[in-house]
């Protein structure tokens, strides 16, 4: 129930349509039973030949039923649909905004917690298929009980005008198709339901994970191993989706054996009251035919009752995303102005699991306004950690991180982005043009800031050459760029961003020799003026840095200028011979 209210609440800027689209479908219904009313008493007076002025009244009932039926129907469901899609869109919008500041922390923990956790292929199937399942309720399972309801008053009173045991008759079946069928189509397919959600779930999030492997599914040979784990997905999905038809089977039998028995019972005790002249004949057809189109009214309620477990389900898939607190949260007020933007850590701790080992410990250093500090150290030294508390992805527990003099958590996290260009190993690029690429970093940027930015990254020819030069589609990651080319396309855009600080993780990491020389080049002169912190492990032209901090199991191990660690043949002297022999 909770779930229910709180999707009630959600359509509280489209309420009014709401209202009018069951007001239209109580209109339509109402006309369905006017035009199957008038009709039937029309053919039934036809036949016993009255003046033409008789029959005229009669006549511009069936033509005003006939034309108001089809354009309020049309007009409910224009404005049923509208409102539902427009509600569907805010709602994605704001699940969007919702999952944004969850990466990467809390997503993580959704997977420690879940086990399967919140996989790309299962966050697109909530913001996809689940938000479409909520349509459901919007449209099916708001409007038509209150339609329904305002039939059932207005049959009442039509058919007790001519006897009440008319009214009680339809009355009665009329409760049962209204509430007995949808009961039991909930009582049937809640739990089909909210199984089909969370299976398409998984396929889709196993659909999306085989995809973006395929090419190591196939180096491995595991096609057949993969297409039977999809296989017996399907085959769990399908079994559901036969329960599920089986259960509209059912309900659409139901409520067919019920609007009968209510024509037929209606007949039973309509023939006696003509023959013993207390009822008109000429109604006959007329009672008959408006009993048989009341029932449209709780046409729908039985399907949408029978999904209403899977709606259900569907919605708290949503609102768990909204209900995780984020990892990172602002303080209020404004982030303040630094004047400078040296950074400074003072003896930093911290533990992705609290209660469980610290990644880093009693970190502490400073990198003094456009310098280079390099953070070097094995696999796992805690390197990527800082980088992400610096980017407040992550919260530290002890000591100080501070920015131009003042604590990081007094940056709003919009504010600390901004000021801070990130260059990593996996650049992500878009499917797009090279233009709209470049623009991620400044949205507004002219065409000559772009140009100017890619020759200084040492692109331009590059994208000059290209098929549409600035225009061409890259492709899915940039598939049309080398590994070197995207790397300085992501060079382009943080020299485009013009932040004061720059962040690289590992730049150059999958480059060949030559060409991690050249890009290194290239961030040679995007450093000029900024400060920088660099994360690497290859120990290659160190020289690019001012100062080195050496990490080893999240703990400075040496720091100082790079010649000064090599005399001291340390620990950082260890690393680079290691490297050197691994190398030669
Ligand atoms: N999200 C996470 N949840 C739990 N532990 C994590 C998480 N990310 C990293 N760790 C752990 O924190 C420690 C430091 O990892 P980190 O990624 O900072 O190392 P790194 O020096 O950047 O390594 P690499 O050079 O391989 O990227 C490791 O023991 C790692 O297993």
């Amino acid at each position: 129930m909770k779930t229910f209210w709180r999707l009630l609440k959600l359509a509280g800027p489209v309420k009014g349509s709401m209202v009018l689209a069951a007001l239209t479908g109580c209109i339509t219904v109402a006309c369905g039973v006017g035009l199957m009313a008038t009709s039937a008493y029309l053919i039934s007076m036809a036949a016993l030949h009255p003046s033409f002025a008789a029959l005229s009244i009669a006549i511009v009932g069936v033509r005003f039923f006939g034309i108001a039926r089809g354009a309020f129907r049309y007009l409910e469901r224009l404005v049923s649909h509208q409102a539902t899609f427009r509600l569907l869109t805010s709602i994605r919008v704001w699940l969007y905004e919702a999952l944004e500041p969850l990466m990467p922390a809390r997503v993580l923990d959704f997977a420690h917690s879940k086990g399967t956790g919140l996989r790309s292929g299962d966050i697109l199937s909530r913001i996809v298929a689940d938000v479409d399942m909520l349509q459901n309720v919007y449209v099916r399972v708001l409007a038509p009980p209150l339609v329904a309801l305002l039939v059932a008053l207005g049959m009442w009173w039509l058919l007790g005008a001519f006897n009440q045991l008319f009214a009680l008759v339809f009355t009665a079946f009329y409760l049962l198709a209204a509430v007995g069928i949808p009961s039991l189509a909930y009582v049937l397919g809640h739990k089909a339901g909210e199984q089909l959600v969370e299976r398409k779930a998984e396929l889709s999030a196993q659909m999306v994970d085989s995809i973006q492997g395929i090419a190591d599914i196939v180096a491995f040979g595991q096609e057949s191993r993969l297409s039977t784990s999809m296989r017996q997905l399907d085959e769990a999905l399908a079994r559901l989706q036969m329960r599920m038809a089986h259960i509209s089977g059912l309900q659409s039998l139901l409520s067919n054996l019920f609007l009968n028995l209510a024509v037929w019972t209606m007949l039973l005790v309509a023939i006696p009251l003509v023959q013993q002249g207390q009822l008109h004949g000429v109604y006959l057809a007329l009672l008959i035919l408006a009993t048989a189109s009341g029932f449209e009214a709780v046409q729908s309620l039985p399907e949408a009752f029978q999904q209403l477990g899977g709606t259900l389900r569907a919605a708290k898939r949503l609102f768990e995303i909204v209900d995780a607190r984020p990892e990172v949260c602002d303080e209020p007020g404004t982030s303040p102005q630094p004047a400078c933007y040296d950074i400074e850590l003072r003896h930093v701790g911290f533990s992705y699991v609290p209660g469980r080992g610290r990644a880093v410990k009693d970190v502490s250093f400073t990198v003094p306004q456009g310098q280079c500090l390099a953070l070097v150290g094995l696999s796992g030294a805690g390197k990527s950690t800082l980088a992400q508390l610096l980017q407040r992805f992550w919260e530290y527990q002890e000591g100080h991180i501070r920015l131009g003099g003042y604590e990081l958590r007094r940056y709003r996290q919009d504010d600390l982005h901004k000021l801070i260009s990130v260059v990593t190993q996996d650049t992500h690029l878009f499917n797009t043009t090279v233009r709209e690429n470049l623009r991620l970093a400044k949205p507004a940027a002219s065409f000559e800031e772009l140009v100017q930015a890619a020759k200084q990254a040492r692109i331009h020819e590059v994208i000059e050459a290209l098929p549409h030069g600035y225009d061409t589609q890259i492709g899915e990651q940039g598939l049309l760029l080398s590994g070197g080319e995207r790397q300085r396309l992501a060079i382009a855009r943080a020299i485009l961003k013009d932040a004061p600080i720059l962040l690289l993780d590992e730049p150059t990491a999958n480059l060949d020799a030559l060409t991690e020389r050249e890009v290194l080049q290239e961030l040679r002169t995007l450093m000029k003026g900024r400060t920088t912190l660099m994360i690497t492990h290859r120990l290659v032209d160190m020289d690019i840095a001012d100062e080195i901090v050496v990490l080893n199991e999240g703990k400075v191990v040496e720091c100082g200028k790079p010649y000064e660690l090599m005399q001291l043949e340390g620990y950082y002297w260890k690393l680079w011979n290691m490297q050197r022999q691994v190398l030669v």
